[in-house]
């Protein structure tokens, strides 16, 4: 009995005998896997690294603790970006992005209009949020540099996890309920003050998920997701100053600017790129002021980056 036993746990996991897990952490090809109560620390096979924070996976046990990745759930939505080279998963299965600005120290709008159209084409809604509203001064010039957004029928909501935290998590908990929440910022827009708000033991779950990764000192350079009340979870990711789109086609691209739905179909030629052809419908509206010009310039840029990936 003991020997055949034995022999049994030597062959490969049968379908059935794979567990499902929640990816809630990933460090290069670590991944740190919910399953039930457990927490396990988990690798894929071979160098493959297509495994994304938030995904929905079923594991085959190598040992109390840790296990191999055999498969992934089909993904309601999956967010990346990618430069020349190569693509980064950013999150699986997320319902909205919500991007954190500040009034201080300043945004820039090609960051934000990046993630917004990395949101659109994945068909992830976003929203904003201007955190540090107490920074009165800067207060009315940032609010007027996010009308361009507003006007496209972006939420933006505005909260200060310093001056006003009990505000702040109530303006966010109802927005978060059942959902799955990507936050992502630049650095020092106060992305971390809200994550501690909301999720009051993060600093405590960041650091056993540092130690089951092995991550070293650097605890911050791993997108980590946590699980709320209410089947809601939200996902931290670590700041970037690059949000590389190269991926993205110009079909999709043209799509994924809201501005440009009305004009599409519109313009003189039915291959119109709306970069510089007679008659585009799309250079007439930012012309005409319809359409904002930093998001034209935008999409003429990620139309060049489109064309030059090497993958
Ligand atoms: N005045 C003011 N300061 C804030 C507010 N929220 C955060 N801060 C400050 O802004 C600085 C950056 O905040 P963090 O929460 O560390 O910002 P972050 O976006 O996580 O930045 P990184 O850790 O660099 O990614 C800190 O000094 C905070 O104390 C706010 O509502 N008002
Ligand atoms: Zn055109």
């Amino acid at each position: 009995m003991g020997v055949r036993k034995h022999a049994a746990a030597r062959q490969r996991a049968t379908p059935d005998a794979l567990e499902p897990g929640l990816v809630i952490a990933a460090h290069g090809r670590h991944y740190l896997v919910q399953a039930g109560e457990e927490k396990l620390h988990c690798v894929t096979r071979g160098k493959k690294s297509d495994v994304a924070v938030g995904d929905r996976i079923r594991l085959a046990r190598t040992s109390a603790d840790q296990g191999v990745i055999e498969s992934i759930d089909e993904r309601k939505t999956l967010l990346y970006r990618s430069d020349q080279y190569k693509s980064k998963l950013l999150a699986a299965n997320v319902d909205q992005l919500f991007i954190v600005v500040a009034t201080e120290p300043s945004f820039t709008d090609d960051l934000v209009s990046r993630a917004l159209v990395a949101a659109e084409s994945a068909g992830v809604a976003a929203h904003l949020i201007l955190n540090k509203t107490d920074i009165t001064d800067a207060l009315p010039k940032t609010r007027e540099r996010l009308q361009v957004y507003a006007r496209l029928g972006y939420p933006v909501h505005e909260v200060s996890a310093k001056a006003h935290p009990d505000d702040t998590r109530a303006a966010f908990l109802p927005l978060l309920e059942g959902k799955s929440t990507i936050l992502i910022g630049q650095s020092g827009m106060g992305k971390s003050s809200i994550i501690n708000l909301i999720i009051p033991d993060a600093d405590i779950a960041t650091r056993e998920i540092s130690a089951a990764l092995d991550t070293g000192k650097h605890t911050t350079t791993f997108t980590r997701l946590y699980q709320m009340e209410g089947e809601a979870s939200i996902i931290d990711s670590p700041g970037f100053q690059e949000f590389g789109l190269y991926q993205l086609s110009e079909g999709m691209l043209e799509r994924a600017f809201r501005d440009f739905t009305p004009y599409l179909g519109k313009c003189r030629f039915y291959n119109c790129h709306h970069l510089n052809e007679p008659g585009c419908a799309v250079l007439e509206a930012v012309q005409a002021g319809e359409i904002a010009g930093l998001r034209h310039q935008l999409y003429a840029q990620l139309v060049h980056e489109s064309s030059q990936t090497l993958y």
